[in-house]
């Protein structure tokens, strides 16, 4: 077995995609990103969709660049994307339509049609997954009660980043991580779950048979490997859900410690051996999502930096095309603790003009609104790190542990400002990276499917030998404990 191997990375996240090339030797990890590409929603027939062939094309693209880059023959690719989209194709192995972007008007009420059908209680009990009206249940739900011609052409339903593996390897699958974020699978077997298809009237047949990550799925199709002109390498299923690459990827320094995976959303958790379900979990709104090597991500989806983004999108189509360093230097310019917004209002679910919709919601809660996209921002960045802080609590009051140190990995550390005040209103010791936490999850993930590591401690154990870490020490908290107390009464 020689020293170094390399992987291929496919990383598609809401705002931009990426191809690396991963290589591993003497116990380090180096990550070349050979292509970088926008991604984002694209309107067709007055719906929210994904561009799919597009996003297509570039991850072929971009494994080409990587496969020349490459010493050798790289020895796998692994593909990862956002959860719950989904893409519909037919008998004749072609895809039906654009996949629908899970921020579409589509799901809006009916999470309330499918509690008619089947109790929340008993949904979640089944599932362990947070209620969210993205989530791709609903979805399918919509279809169904919307008598979808595509939904009745479908011959399987496969989850975004294993939807890019079948066309590269024409292999249909769906693996484990990314089919737990549908709340359609039974936490408890690892299976589609037959009571939530049943009561909710949805077809379980057209589901994919459920993998679990590091299983190798196959290799290029000749066509495929031809047309990009690179070997027929062999494409394994990683945590196909980029947040279970990104919570692999986290270095996992001493203590007790969770995570914050940090980009368009925030997801805040403890990585766990079982799934916990109970009212507890219930009641604050925690998701079980499957993980690597049977560990269960206990989390919390929260808006996250989408905010700051679509504020930053409109300013532009204002003509003011601020960049994202210098709105937040305008940010830890203004005033501290002007307002203050819940980030997980479904108010900021749908993208479009999101200043007038939080000043809509700092006046209907009673508070000044502003013009400054400064003081925007930081109330913003504030609101989330406060949110954080509640999250934390809600882990610590669950798990029973307390937590000793805040893991914020993604493309979100590079707020540096944000970091500090995750740190300053948590009252936690933060270590930020690495940046590429997903795609590092990703190429560990093969490695272990390929035998070159035994498991995940090694692979963290890389991790930390191979990327500089940022820590945040907690400053003023009394000042963000007075102001939380605040946020917790309203
Ligand atoms: C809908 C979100 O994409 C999903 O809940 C989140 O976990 C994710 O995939 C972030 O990239």
């Amino acid at each position: 077995m020689s020293e170094t191997a390399s992987y291929i990375a496919v990383d598609l996240g809401a705002e931009s995609g990426r191809v690396m090339l991963g290589t591993m030797a003497a116990g380090e990890l180096h990550l070349e990103e050979v292509h970088r590409f926008g991604n984002g929603p694209v309107e067709i027939e007055g719906s929210l969709r994904w561009d799919f062939d597009r996003l297509l094309s570039e991850v072929r693209t971009g494994i080409g660049l990587a496969a020349k880059t490459a010493a050798g023959t790289p020895l796998g690719i692994g593909v990862d994307t956002w959860g719950v989209d989904f893409g519909l194709i037919g008998d004749d192995g072609r895809l039906i339509e654009a996949p629908y972007h899970y921020r579409d008007s589509r799901t809006n009420g009916m999470m309330e049609k499918a509690f008619a059908l089947m109790s929340k209680r008993d949904i979640y009990q089944n599932t362990g997954i947070q209620f969210m009206q993205l989530n791709s249940l609903y979805q399918v739900l919509a279809m169904r009660l919307a008598d979808s011609a595509a939904l009745a052409r479908t011959g399987k339903l496969i989850f975004m980043a294993d939807l890019l593996s079948y066309f590269l390897c024409g292999q249909v699958f769906g693996e484990y991580t990314l089919a737990s974020t549908s709340q359609m699978m039974d936490m408890a077997t690892g299976r589609w779950s037959k009571a939530i298809f049943e009561k909710l009237g949805l077809p379980i047949e057209i589901m994919p048979e459920i993998v679990m990550p590091g299983t190798v799925v196959g290799p290029l199709t000749d066509d495929v490997a031809r047309e990009i002109g690179c070997p027929k390498i062999p494409v394994i299923a990683v945590g196909s859900h980029d947040t279970a690459s990104a919570v692999l990827g986290v270095p996992g320094t001493g203590g007790n410690w969770a995570y914050l995976s940090s980009g368009t959303w925030s997801l805040m958790g403890v990585e766990i051996p079982k799934a916990i379900i109970d009212d507890k979990t219930f009641e604050y709104g925690f998701t079980n999502e499957g993980g690597v090597q049977n560990t269960i991500r206990l989390l919390k989806n929260i808006m996250g930096l989408w905010l700051v983004q679509e504020c930053k999108r409109q300013w532009q189509r204002e003509g003011q095309d601020l960049s994202y360093g210098e709105l937040t230097d305008l940010a830890s310019k203004a005033e501290p603790f002007f307002g203050i917004i819940d980030c997980d209002c479904s108010d900021f679910l749908a993208p479009g003009d999101m200043p007038t919709r939080i000043n809509k919601h700092l006046a209907q809660t009673g508070q000044p609104t502003t013009d400054d996209k400064g003081q925007m921002v930081r109330l913003v960045l504030e609101s989330l790190a406060l949110k954080y802080r509640r999250t934390l609590e809600a882990i610590e009051d669950v798990t029973g542990d307390p937590i000793d140190v805040l893991h914020i990995v993604g493309g979100g550390i590079q707020n540096e400002l944000l970091c500090q005040f995750a740190a300053d209103a948590t009252g936690k010791r933060v270590v930020a990276g690495p940046i590429e936490a997903t795609a590092s999850g990703n190429v560990l993930m093969q490695a272990i499917a390929t035998g070159r590591l035994k498991g995940i401690d090694e692979a963290r154990e890389i991790v930390r030998h191979s990327f500089d870490l940022k820590e945040y020490r907690p400053q003023d908290t009394p000042a963000w404990t007075h102001r939380y107390e605040r946020f917790t009464k309203r």
